[in-house]
């Protein structure tokens, strides 16, 4: 994106500009670490110590912490473009590959945290995973920032953990403020896992 057309996005809304933030790499070491921590926080089958101990470990680290609370926007994660999921630990840990006006594509694999039942990934994270495609398939196209206003996943086969996955999106059509977008999230050969298909919303000045 050119600085004048980055300039033409801020102008279309009153959202404030998204700035991309460079932290330094033990940030995202701490974000990978954190992420194994969700994974072993929802497997693990520990001893009564081993829970105190880590509880004592985990209090700690809130004590840390805490005093850098920041604002949105101000910290790191989810801005840091670099990182998997943007170093927002809501996103699951992938990467944009392509972000341009035909399609947005990112690519990664769901862990266990993101575990559903019977081994496979918990449905509700999909269209979290679609969403976000979306929000991207929007600024990429260079439409007005907007909202999702409806969002359809169509569970087409399960969706599987530590497998190569990819989801593509694009826009279909547009009519005024509406924006209706298709996304397709697909293993690595292609298998198709679930289709989506979403209305994202102009947002007027004023609207948050
Ligand atoms: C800082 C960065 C922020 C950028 C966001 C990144 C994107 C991330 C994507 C998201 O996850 S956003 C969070 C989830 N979405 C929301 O919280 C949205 C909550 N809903 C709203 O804010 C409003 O409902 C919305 C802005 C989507 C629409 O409200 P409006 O009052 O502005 O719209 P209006 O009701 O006038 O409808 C405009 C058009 O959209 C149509 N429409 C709206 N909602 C619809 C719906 N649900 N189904 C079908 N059509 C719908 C409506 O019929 C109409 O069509 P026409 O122009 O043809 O008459």
């Amino acid at each position: 994106m050119t600085e004048a057309d980055s300039e033409k996005v801020d102008l279309r809304s009153e959202i404030p500009r998204f700035k991309p933030a460079t932290p330094p790499a033990a940030f995202g070491e701490f974000v990978e670490n954190m992420r194994r921590l969700q994974d072993l926080a929802v497997s693990i089958d520990a001893p009564d110590e081993v829970y105190a101990a880590a509880q004592e470990k985990t209090a700690e680290l809130i004590e840390l912490l805490a005093p850098f609370e920041a604002r949105e926007g101000k910290g790191p994660a989810n801005r840091s473009m670099q990182l998997p999921g943007r170093g927002s630990l809501l996103m699951p840990p992938w990467k944009v590959e392509k972000f341009d006006e035909e399609s947005v594509v990112a690519t990664g694999v769901l862990r266990r945290y993101h575990l559903g039942g019977g081994g496979v990934a918990h449905g509700g994270v999909l269209p979290l995973i679609f969403d976000d495609n979306f929000g991207m398939v929007v600024y990429a196209a260079k439409r007005p920032i907007s909202r999702t206003a409806y969002l359809h996943v169509n569970y087409r086969k399960v969706t599987p953990l530590n497998v190569p996955l990819a989801i593509e999106g694009k826009v279909d059509r547009v009519d005024g403020r509406k924006t209706f977008i298709t996304a397709r999230l697909t293993e690595e050969d292609g298998t198709l896992l679930a289709d989506g298909e979403g209305l994202m919303v102009q947002l007027l000045p004023g609207q948050p």
